[in-house]
């Protein structure tokens, strides 16, 4: 029975179609599976011709709807064809006739090449590269190893005439995807094993399979990084109704490795820059574990965020249609989930402090007791080495290692200390309060004594949990294969914790994996806010002393450098501000695509009012939540965590906001403290910036942030 599969290339470009023209995609989809190949050809409302002009004779287009065409690709033996391109109908003819379909020798998957726009490009880019004295792109590496990894004859011909990056960027949208993504990772410095390994192993078929070179059909099946071959109505209404996201259908090929490796033997981890898609994986994780989960068993999916945590529930709704499935993984905060395992056990639960709130019960303390340390001393002590190490007595205490902080305490002085603690949880504990990782250190208690309720927990966004809401997570899931999925980018640690996963009981030796290429942003972006952290080290998401990196995360976007603009004052930074969101309004950018963002509360106030009084609908994201459709988003930086906008403003990024200085131990308190809190503060900056796909614009007034400065963008 013949069967029209989509293209990548035509599922990206969905959400420009009309309705009718979408409609009219199913009618077709629907007549190649009702008609036989010999009906299928012959069919006069379809009109499956081949171009006069065409370079390929395997291309061909069909009729779509009145003055809309489909650009298939027809194999010469088989039944499987697939969907490229949907286009009025001159447009459908003209693109369709310059393009050429061939079999990756590697991969032995489809490729699809625009072969006139090549033909247009190359003379001009080899004459550049023959004006300048340059050496070759890719001269380090031979004809046999560029073979090695699916570049063909064709491609070999364009890469040996490249010289710079540009060049290659010239190319790269025209060249087969997969031939051009080995390209950039190349040049972006990875080498032949890392690409081998990362992305053409994994669409590679086993070496025994023999290569038939007109065999299409098979070539077909097996692209499925690129090609979906739908064979339900529902799953293809799925794809045309909904907004399309391509996560959905097609994972790249190491992202599918991850997510459906069929069982890890102990806790697994991926890390990766911004953007990267880990909690796409995370969520296809979900999925895949839906699978294999047995009567009764349930699985944990939980984040930092509320905003994220909503991101997740509509992210696994979109993934997996069966509601019942969905029904059996619980959605939430790592604090919900802690506070639920306190109600449910019948213990009182206390409501958690804010740090300003928390920092005036520290100050009684001290007054009280006469203390000579500061609130902040105190706060620290129990946060990063008392709860931190679920120490539970003053002996315990007596005999805690204070490894990695940045401040003196004479072991004498802790039974001072520890009665400090005591007093502190006392006068919390009388008004009904806790902090957060006291609420984390009572819940993984509570779990350790009523035994694991879930067979499988997923984390997002795991890189600021700190230790005791670590333990809380360890002791919701027995230790056995599976137990722990874990997701996180130690570059995005925006709060003070820094934990080694290893001291908590999760090890993730030989079950790591790293994502490199950005799927969100553009490559200027990126880069802009890479900028923020260049020489700035950050220690790996586990903990273990190494390093992680983001030299080697590429996107392969282009777009327009990020604007970044001076106010005289506040005022002039709002006139700004409006003038920049019109603009993206006008150029047909939706509301709710637009993300403004702050480092306060107060400042996220100020813009909503200043946005409403200018009538530009908008919503602040700590009160209406991700939801809303037709605003603005506007809120603070740390509530952007993970959330992704057309276009971003970062407001107030002046020196004074970022670092704010009360968010940063001084030095004389704990300088090692001093130095995660700056360095959060400047992550928090990348987190902003790196929210945007398409278009990012920062402003500050007086002096902009050092930051920014240091890294010369301002
Ligand atoms: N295979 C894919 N195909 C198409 N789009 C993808 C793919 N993987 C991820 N994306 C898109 O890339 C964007 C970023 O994905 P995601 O939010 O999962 O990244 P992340 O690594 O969790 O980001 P961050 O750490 O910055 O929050 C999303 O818009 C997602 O839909």
């Amino acid at each position: 029975m013949p069967q029209l599969a989509l293209d990548i290339g035509f599922c990206r470009e969905l959400d420009s179609l009309q309705k009718p023209v979408k409609k009219g995609v199913f009618r077709t989809w629907e007549k190649f599976r009702a008609l036989t190949l010999p009906q299928l050809y012959a069919d006069r409302g379809l009109r499956l011709e081949s171009l006069e002009t065409a370079l390929d004779p395997k291309i061909r287009t069909v009729r779509i709807g009145d003055h809309w065409r489909g650009v298939v690709l027809a194999p010469e033996a088989g039944e499987t064809f697939v969907l490229l391109k949907v286009l009025p109908h001159d447009e459908a003819i003209a693109w369709g006739a310059k393009q050429k379909a061939s079999i990756n020798p590697a991969t032995r998957n489809v490729e699809i090449r625009d072969i006139g726009r090549l033909e247009e490009l190359t003379p001009a880019v080899e004459g550049l590269a023959a004006g300048a004295p340059a050496t070759a792109l890719f001269a380090e590496f031979s004809d046999k190893e560029l073979r090695s990894l699916g570049i063909d004859d064709d491609t070999l011909r364009r890469a040996r005439t490249l010289t710079s990056m540009e060049q290659l960027d010239a190319f790269a949208p025209v060249l087969p995807p997969d031939q051009s993504e080995v390209l950039m990772y190349l040049a972006t410095g990875w080498t032949v094993k890392e690409v081998w390994k990362d992305i053409v192993a994994h669409r590679a078929v086993a070496e025994d399979v023999p290569l038939e070179p007109g065999d299409f059909e098979s070539a077909i099946r097996r692209t499925s990084s690129r090609i979906a071959l739908v064979t339900a109505p529902e799953e293809l209404s799925a794809i045309l109704d909904q907004p399309f996201s391509a996560w959905r259908v097609f994972l790249h090929p190491t992202q599918h490795r991850i997510a459906y490796r069929s069982g890890y033997s102990g806790p697994a981890q991926i890390s990766g820059g911004p953007g990267t898609g880990k909690t796409v994986v995370a969520l296809h994780r979900v999925k895949y574990l839906l699978g294999q989960l047995a009567k009764d068993e349930r699985i944990l999916l939980t984040t930092y965020t509320k905003p994220l945590e909503n991101a997740l529930r509509s992210g696994l709704r979109q993934l997996v249609e069966d509601r019942a499935a969905v029904d059996r993984v619980d959605i939430c905060t790592v604090d919900s989930f802690a506070h639920r395992v306190i109600t449910r056990s019948g213990t009182r639960p206390l409501k958690p402090v804010s740090g300003e709130v928390e920092e005036s019960y520290w100050q009684r303390v001290v007054d009280e007791l006469q203390l000579s340390w500061t609130p902040q001393f105190l706060a620290q002590e129990y946060r990063h080495v008392i709860l931190a190490q679920d120490i539970e007595n003053e002996t315990a205490y007596r005999n805690a290692s204070r490894r990695g902080r940045g401040s003196a305490l004479h072991p004498n002085r802790k039974p001072e200390v520890w009665r400090a603690v005591q007093r502190f949880t006392e006068l919390l504990a009388d008004k009904g309060l806790c902090t957060y990782p006291q609420r984390a250190a009572l819940a993984a208690r509570l779990l350790r004594e009523s035994g694991p309720p879930y067979r499988h927990v997923v984390v997002d966004e795991a890189q600021d949990l700190h230790p005791a809401q670590w333990r809380t997570l360890r002791a919701a899931v027995a230790e056995q294969p599976d137990d722990l999925f874990i997701a996180g980018d130690p570059h995005q640690r925006i709060y003070d914790s820094k934990v080694s996963l290893k001291a908590v009981g999760i090890s993730v030796a030989g079950r790591s994996a790293r994502l490199r290429k950005n799927y969100r942003s553009t490559q200027e972006i990126l880069g802009w806010a890479t900028a923020l952290l260049i020489g700035r080290p950050v220690g790996e998401l586990a903990g273990s002393g190494h390093e992680d990196t983001l030299a080697d995360c590429r996107s392969a976007l282009r777009g327009t450098v990020p604007v970044t603009a001076a106010a005289r004052d506040a005022e002039q930074e709002l006139d700004q501000l409006v003038k920049q969101l019109r603009g993206w309004l006008s150029a047909g950018v939706a509301a709710e695509e637009i993300g403004v963002t702050t480092r306060f509360n107060r400042a996220v106030e100020t813009v909503l009012a200043r946005l409403r009084r200018e009538d530009i609908p908008a919503r602040s994201l700590r009160s209406e939540g991700t939801g809303a459709k037709g605003a603005v988003a506007v809120g603070t930086m740390h509530a952007f965590k993970g959330l992704e906008f057309r276009c971003v403003a970062v407001h107030g990024a002046r020196q004074g906001a970022v670092p704010f200085p009360k968010a940063v131990t001084p030095p004389e308190v704990d300088r090692v403290q001093h130095d995660t809190d700056l360095m959060a503060e400047r992550c928090l900056l990348f987190v902003a910036a790196t929210r945007a796909r398409e278009q990012l614009y920062v402003s500050w007034t007086g002096t902009p942030s050092e930051f920014l400065r240091e890294a010369g963008l301002a």
